[in-house]
């Protein structure tokens, strides 16, 4: 398995592409309305690196759901491991792996929970479907069969009118949104001969000014 790069039609990028403010974000979206535009699978997927108490890191993939100046963030159980690492550990690397465009982009800071309207805001435009698997799953806590998880969610459907009902699916209090508030933003454009190209940001933490350095590859 041995692939080149630098075919893909990106190219071109420097520390002087990146611009607006904050420096990460115009580029960020515009990467990632490409992705959306050439059809990749799940443009908005990133994997998010969180550390257990012991400082032990666990990556999964979740959805990115909005994007402005403030950070990007996703939605999940509070109970979750990524739940729980966040709550000891506040703090988060995120990757969206955009192989398919020969990039990638890096995001690392520290995490907030977003505001609850926010989160019940998001919540409500979830398919109803999507709302009752949140409430019929202890994310990341063992069961010993998927009939049992089955089981849970026919319990959970029953008590909110059903799976087709109109009886609305409230808000768990242990599901929300996080926000990862960048300091270090890293993009990435594969070059030939792994000549890569690398831009990473690092906002000064007194001044809140970004500054875009080239990283060799
Ligand atoms: C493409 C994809 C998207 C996913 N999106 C989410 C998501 O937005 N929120 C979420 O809680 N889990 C999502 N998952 C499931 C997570 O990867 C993970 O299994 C789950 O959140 C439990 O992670 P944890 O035990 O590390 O907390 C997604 C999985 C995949 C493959
Ligand atoms: C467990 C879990 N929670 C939340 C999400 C986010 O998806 P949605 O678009 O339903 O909010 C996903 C997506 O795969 C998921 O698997």
């Amino acid at each position: 398995m041995r692939v080149g790069y630098g075919s893909a039609g990106g190219g071109g990028l420097g520390p002087e592409s990146l611009t607006g403010e904050p420096v990460w974000l115009d580029l960020f979206e515009r990467w990632l309305a490409e992705g959306v535009a050439r059809a990749i699978p799940e443009p908005n997927a990133m994997v998010v690196a969180t550390v257990d108490a012991a400082g032990v890191p666990a990556t999964r993939t979740v959805l990115c759901k909005a994007v402005d100046d403030r950070g990007i963030v996703f939605y999940t159980n509070h109970d979750s491991d990524k739940g729980r690492h966040l709550a000891t550990q506040p703090v988060a690397s995120a990757t969206f792996p955009w192989i398919a465009m020969e990039r990638q982009v890096h995001f690392r800071g520290p995490v907030v929970q977003i505001e609850r309207a926010e989160t019940q805001a998001y919540w409500a435009s979830r398919p109803r479907g999507s709302q009752l698997g949140a409430l019929a799953s202890t994310q990341s806590h063992p069961i010993a069969s998927r009939a049992d998880l089955e089981a849970q969610a026919r319990a959970v459907a029953d008590r909110f009118g059903g799976v087709d009902g109109d009886e609305p699916v409230p808000l768990p209090d242990n599901w929300g949104g996080y926000r990862i508030q960048p300091t270090t933003v890293e993009f990435w454009q594969g070059g030939a001969d792994r000549l890569h190209d690398r831009v990473r940001v690092v906002r000064d933490p007194d001044t809140g000014v970004w500054d875009a350095r080239r990283l060799q590859p």
